[in-house]
């Protein structure tokens, strides 16, 4: 499971996972454009044509005028100007609707790689980080953010790409009709740069006040659902229910923000259409007046704006939905610059702990380790313990000893506040709570050893006891399991877990599985896959059955975040201590 790195880094306190700042997130979005660039730069040659095609009514049209007011104009040069018309209008809309397929294609190629490079990188979070800065962030950055930029490109791209597009070729146009056509536009522009500039402060802001506002809900709905035996067994119904509700006001009280700074945008657009169409109108009759400009060419002008003025508007408007994709896109890669580890507390920062094994012949080895979750009382105190290569010990203690959290500080997942843990590089892990995925039993098994073959899948099966299970199964490898998928015993999922590991074939193995009673059949096979598992490996098997204790070499006994004994189940039970008395209560209770 876990390579284990030296601590670097924290989060918030606050918690959340960090947003990245607009040039993080500029260079993420660079380096996944890898491969792309070449493609974009044609694409956006392929917009400039069309757009320029479809400027060509505007000219015609002008020309046209010309010519019906000095007389010249003809049937011939309606018909000839309508057919250039038709044309230009085929090809243009041809050429831009081609620029946005092929654009809407990149963007989708380039969010698809994000999303995989988000998702890997969620799975190999450290998960005190993820408790920390909660899971409701973490499913919300990979839902909700992912579906805001997804369903951003049907809006953005198409007004994007015809608007940059027309801009350039529109002040192009004016500048070679006359220029001070263009000057005049280009004095009314800086109406739409304050408002862009309003726009960019308060815009990001409220989209994310409303993003975060939206994680918060998730998270205290996904804390009533999974906390719901708790919630009903100390009534706590009634306090979920009001934090939920609180929270989903904090939504709707942001999101009215949010369509408050929309609402304002629209007017300040409708102000810079005005003071555009004014100004060139002015202009227009000026040159006119001075005999600089024909009709005709006051038309085009005032067509070129009237046109560039659409997309203008609904760059501005669709700013909006790009603002709130933007906001989305630095969550989504706030989360990919989370440092591997980070220290377990703010005040405690002297603990290491480090991949490779240190010592010849020691595959773990702790050095006064101790351990507490936030700020929180110690969870292990003073802990020093070797495992030698090879070798298998067994943790046993009562509930909440500190005994799942030692194995969680020995697989990485914890770094220790203070003290050293050596470790070799490759750890596989089983906790309290197996998770199936869904997926066939096959791509369950490679997860975490995809070189794996059908044989060596079998063989792994075969070695946890679980062939029979496979016999039952009536797709075999392929029947899919997990959610929606063909039910598993926990007992199965047990198994499928422990194959896991077999295959993945790990230095280390931490085992702390509790599905069985003792005595059970089930417990019984567990135990059997166990030693399968452990053999010629180092192994730590947090004991829920003393049966699992008896058969390791060694068995440390824990109290108190402490180890109070330690020895061979012979030595233990012999010496008459805190052991022996739990094995006889077991032997007894058998
Ligand atoms: N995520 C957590 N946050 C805060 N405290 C925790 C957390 N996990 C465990 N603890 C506390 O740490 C102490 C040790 O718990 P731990 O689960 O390691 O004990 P355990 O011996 O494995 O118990 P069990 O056999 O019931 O699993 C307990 O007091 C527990 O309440």
């Amino acid at each position: 499971m876990s390579d284990a790195d030296t601590a670097t880094g924290t989060l918030p306190p606050e918690g959340g996972f960090p947003v990245a700042d607009g040039r993080a997130t500029a260079a993420e979005v660079w380096r996944l454009s890898r491969g792309h660039r070449l493609k974009l730069v044609a694409v956006a040659a392929l917009g400039i044509v069309s757009t320029a095609v479809d400027l060509i009514p505007a000219v015609a049209i002008g020309l046209l005028v010309d010519r019906v007011q000095d007389g010249t104009a003809g049937l011939g040069t309606v018909l000839t100007a309508t057919a250039v018309m038709a044309l230009s209008a085929v090809l243009g809309t041809a050429g831009t609707a081609l620029t946005i397929v092929l654009g809407t294609r990149t963007y989708h190629t380039i969010l698809a790689a994000l999303r995989e490079r988000l998702v890997e990188r969620a799975l190999t979070l450290p998960q005190h980080l993820v408790e920390r800065a909660g899971t409701g962030d973490l499913i919300s950055r990979s839902s909700d953010d992912v579906t805001a930029v997804a369903d951003a490109a049907p809006a953005v791209i198409p007004v994007l790409t015809v608007t940059v597009f027309t801009i350039v070729v529109s002040l192009g146009g004016l500048t070679a009709l006359e220029w001070p056509y263009a000057a005049a536009l280009a004095v009314v522009l800086p109406v739409y740069a304050v408002a862009l500039r309003w726009y960019h402060r308060a815009g990001p802001q409220a989209y994310r006040a409303e993003r975060a506002a939206m994680s918060t809900r998730a998270q205290q709905i996904l804390e009533s659902q999974r906390g719901y035996e708790t919630v009903l067994g100390f009534g706590l119904a009634e306090q979920r229910h009001r934090a939920v509700l609180t929270t989903s006001w904090a939504v709707a009280l942001q999101s009215m923000r949010a369509r408050t700074v929309q609402s304002m945008l629209s007017g300040r657009l409708n102000l810079g259409e005005f003071l555009s169409l004014a100004a060139v109108l002015v202009v227009g009759f000026v040159l006119i007046e001075r005999g600089d400009s024909s009709v005709g060419g006051a038309t085009t002008a005032m067509l070129l704006v009237l046109r560039l003025l659409g997309p203008l508007n609904q760059l501005l408007l669709v700013f909006d939905t790009l603002q709130s994709a933007l906001a989305s896109l630095s969550r989504m890669i706030g989360v990919l610059t989370v440092p591997d580890a980070s220290e377990p507390t703010a005040t405690a920062v002297s603990g290491t702990a480090m991949a490779g094994t240190a010592v010849a012949g020691t595959a773990v080895r702790l050095t006064d380790v101790t351990f507490s979750y936030d700020h929180g009382p110690l969870v292990l105190d003073d802990i020093t313990l070797d495992l030698r290569e090879h070798q298998h010990v067994a943790v046993v203690g009562a509930s909440g000893a500190g005994k799942t959290t030692l194995a969680a500080v020995i697989a990485g997942i914890h770094p220790p506040n203070t003290g050293n843990v050596a470790r070799p590089g490759h750890v596989a892990v089983i906790t309290q709570e197996v998770h199936v995925f869904a997926g066939t039993v096959r791509a369950n098994l490679t997860l975490a050893a995809p070189g794996a073959t059908d044989r060596d899948i079998r063989a792994a099966l075969d070695a946890t006891g679980a062939a029979g299970l496979l016999a039952r199964l009536p797709d075999g490898l392929d029947t899919v399991v997990g959610t929606g998928g063909h039910p598993l015993t926990d007992a199965q999922a047990q198994q499928l877990a422990l194959a896991r590991v077999l295959l993945a074939d790990p230095e280390l193995a931490v085992l702390d599985e509790a599905t069985a009673e003792a005595g059970s059949a089930d417990a019984q096979q567990l135990d059997r896959a166990v030693l399968a598992v452990l053999a010629g490996r180092a192994g730590l098997v947090i004991a829920h059955r003393l049966s699992q204790a008896a058969s390791c070499d060694r068995i440390v006994v824990m109290e108190h975040g402490r180890i109070i004994e330690s020895g061979t189940q012979d030595e233990l039970v012999s010496a008459g201590g805190v052991y022996a008395g739990l094995w006889a209560a077991w032997v007894s209770g058998r």
